[in-house]
């Protein structure tokens, strides 16, 4: 029985793991891809982004499972191969997309300790989202940031449209993995074949659970990065909205590291998809809301130190009198 390909996308919060993964979806190709999304906060908004192209997405919300200590991402592994002996889902490939704040190094392992699993996944390879914009920051501050390059067989480079000359940064990349490659890409947009069969664990598997690539302690920043959800049952103002995000960037932009989420805007048939890294943001319009769906506004703000109390009073400030 041949294995299935497991590719592993990973990436800081906010470097473009998800719009890849649309991408990856969306292009012309005979795979059938099934997807398990990692979120860090407990609302799946990611699998809502990604449509519904995937043969299957599984979508584990139960805290990160680099460090969760239960055995979710095993679980997941094992009742998709169900579903695929059952004839429930049929799929060839897998991705499998962490939280901004996963090291990959526990999860590769997932892949090597387990009878089954290693019997039946092939890693294939792990593929390191970076944002250009922000990614000199995110490596000076974040250890894991680091981390998750040293893993990496792959390296994407995003957001090159807006970010100016990368070319310290891409020194810096290859002082840290001399091994990946570096490529461009903008939106997601990229040849399937320069991200599938790498091969990257063919020929070391046992070095990379007894040596990785890049050892170092990392200190879990879980412990200052936090995520809140903020819901509004009610319909807001586009203006107001955007308005109380200025005001909350003006103040917080650095505690703010990731936020996203769907809103409920006045006097329209759409969700306007909303989403930012730091101090870029962007909205746009995406489905109608269906006719049994309760609309509601769901946004997921990730942080360090996040400002909690000023989040709820700006958003709060928006309920109808
Ligand atoms: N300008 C520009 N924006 C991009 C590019 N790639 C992604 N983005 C935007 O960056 C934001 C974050 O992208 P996502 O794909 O959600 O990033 P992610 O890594 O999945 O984020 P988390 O799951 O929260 O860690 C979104 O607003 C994207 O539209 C790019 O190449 N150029």
């Amino acid at each position: 029985m041949t294995p299935i390909a497991v590719t592993v996308l990973t990436g800081f919060l906010g470097a473009g793991k998800t719009t890849l993964l649309r991408q990856m979806l969306h292009q012309q190709h005979d795979y059938k891809i099934a997807v398990i999304e990692n979120e860090f906060g407990e609302v799946a908004i990611d699998s809502q982004l990604i449509g519904d192209r995937a043969t299957r997405i599984t979508t584990l919300t139960n805290g990160c499972i680099c460090c969760s200590r239960s055995n979710e991402l095993e679980d997941a592994l094992l009742d998709l191969l169900d579903g695929l002996d059952g004839g429930d889902v049929q799929f060839d490939r897998l991705v499998i997309e962490c939280t901004g704040m996963a090291d990959p190094g526990p999860i590769l392992q997932a892949f090597f300790a387990h009878e089954i699993i290693c019997e039946r996944y092939l890693l294939d390879g792990v593929i390191t989202l970076v944002d250009a914009v922000h990614a000199q920051q995110q490596l000076d501050q974040f250890p894991l940031a680091q981390s998750q390059i040293g893993y990496a067989d792959r390296i994407l480079l995003t957001k090159t449209d807006v970010a100016g000359d990368s070319s310290e940064l891409i020194a810096r990349l290859q002082r840290i993995n001399a091994r990946a490659p570096v490529y461009p890409v903008v939106n997601g947009d990229i040849d399937l074949a320069l991200l599938f069969d790498t091969r990257g664990f063919m020929l070391e598997e046992n070095v990379v659970v007894s040596k990785p690539v890049f050892r170092r302690i990392v200190n879990r920043q879980e412990n200052t990065i936090s995520s809140i959800v903020v819901e509004l049952d009610y319909p807001v103002a586009l203006q107001a909205v955007s308005g109380v995000m200025e005001g909350l960037l003006s103040g917080f932009a650095d505690s703010l590291l990731r936020y996203k989420g769907m809103l409920w805007i006045e006097d329209q048939p759409c969700r306007l998809l909303f989403q930012g890294v730091q101090r870029l943001y962007s909205a746009d319009w995406d489905r109608t809301w269906e006719p049994d769906e309760t609309p509601v506004s769901q946004l997921v703000f990730i942080g360090v130190a996040l400002p909690e109390a000023e989040i709820r009073q700006a958003f709060d400030g928006l309920r109808p009198v």
